[in-house]
């Protein structure tokens, strides 16, 4: 597939972005665009809103898998593209567009260049929530063409194109949705001392909670606890019966996420106490860390050091979450990062990556997986 299509599909994914397992339109396109490879060559298996691709090798002794996720946030863009997503208030603000475009044109590769081994792609819904990963994998569809090892990329805004790092051992961190329900009681603004309002307790919780990584974390560890929503009131002169604050928490060991998490419920029992009202927590969807495989990993990175023009970096870890963590879990693989060189970073409105590091990733990971194929 040259330059100009994977552009193309590039703009037409980036124009409709949904949230995880609301990706029909998304679904819909993929398979159009798959459903133009010849029959013989491919097998294609509906999961949710996910697809399963079997590209069928001549002479199989393994499957190779290669995971791109699908979905989108919900952000409003301000890129000032020409393409700007068509789904206001949701964008692609983390890269799937890329992700999945880099996908199929990997997959474009393998039906026009086959190899020997099979080659299965999983275009995987909600990895920013509430999770795809762990139930693609344990459906039967994975259990029938499980793949030997897998790979994926995500995109890194910070790096130039034509770089990318990775690292052996732990990448991404464990994550844990974090949900705080607060109920108090409500009333007349005039008349506080009759009520419990519950943006006073979601303030106080919220500056608390910056205290459990200041304070109760080993300053050689890591750890991040994010607010990033919060919801109360209804209007200026009502004092507030209900808040809700939305997070997320990042630890790179699961000891450090159970030592947080018992910090934040004693700080939630005291804002209880201390602000007469019903508090409950809910920690949603939790991811398990990203843990490069080291043979798999080590052997990547000097392939691509000796085998293409890109330049390689020994990654550190980060405070990201990524639910490929539970596929590497559970199959020998890897992630790496992907210079697209934005001003604007992850998660944000106006990312807008460099589209030149489409084809060159294709390139790069069709001639890594055909290595791999060649390989006992
Ligand atoms: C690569 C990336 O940005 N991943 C997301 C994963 C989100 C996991 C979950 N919804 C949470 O917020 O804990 C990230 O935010 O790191």
């Amino acid at each position: 597939m040259d330059r100009e299509k994977l552009v193309e599909i590039r703009r037409d994914l980036h124009r409709i972005p949904e949230i995880g397992f609301q990706e029909f339109k998304t679904q819909a396109y993929l398979l159009t665009v798959i459903s133009q490879y010849p029959k013989d060559r491919i097998e294609v298996k509906m999961w949710e809103t996910g697809i399963f691709v079997l590209v069928k090798g001549t002479n199989p002794t393994k499957t190779i898998g290669y995971r791109a996720d699908i979905d989108g946030l919900p952000i409003l863009e301000e890129t000032d593209y020409d393409f700007e997503s068509e789904h206001i208030g949701y964008m692609h603000a983390c890269g799937h567009d890329f992700h999945m475009t880099i996908a199929l044109g990997i997959l474009s590769h393998f039906v026009e260049n086959p190899i020997a081994d099979h080659v299965l792609f999983l275009f995987q819904p909600a990895e920013e929530g509430p999770g795809g990963a762990e139930p693609m994998l344990n459906s039967n569809i994975a259990k029938e063409w499980r793949p030997d090892i897998i790979t994926a990329l995500h995109i890194a805004p910070e790096l130039p194109v034509g770089t990318i790092s990775t690292k052996s051992g732990l990448l991404f961190a464990n994550t844990s949705e974090l949900f705080i329900d607060l109920k108090g009681k409500g009333g007349h603004a005039a008349y506080p001392h009759t009520t419990n309002d519950m943006v006073v307790a979601a303030c106080s919780l919220v500056t608390q909670l910056q205290t459990v990584v200041a304070r109760n974390v080993d300053p050689l560890d890591s750890a991040v606890i994010t607010i990033g929503k919060i919801t109360s009131g209804t209007v200026q002169n009502i004092i507030a019966e209900n808040a809700r604050l939305e997070g997320t928490i990042r630890t790179l060991s699961v000891e450090s996420m159970d030592k947080v998490k018992e910090r934040i419920e004693a700080l939630v029992k005291g804002v209880e106490i201390g602000y007469t009202c019903k508090a409950t927590i809910d920690y949603g969807s939790m991811y398990h860390q990203v843990y490069n495989d080291e043979k798999l990993t080590t052997e990547f990175m000097e392939f691509i050091s000796a085998n293409s023009d890109f330049t390689v970096q020994e990654a550190t870890e980060a405070m990201t979450g990524e639910d490929f963590g539970y596929m590497i879990d559970q199959i020998p693989g890897f992630m790496f990062w992907l210079g697209v060189d934005s001003p604007y970073g992850l998660h944000h409105a106006k990312l807008t990556p460099n589209e030149e590091a489409i084809s060159v990733a294709v390139e790069l990971m069709s001639k890594y997986i055909t290595f791999k194929a060649n390989q006992e």
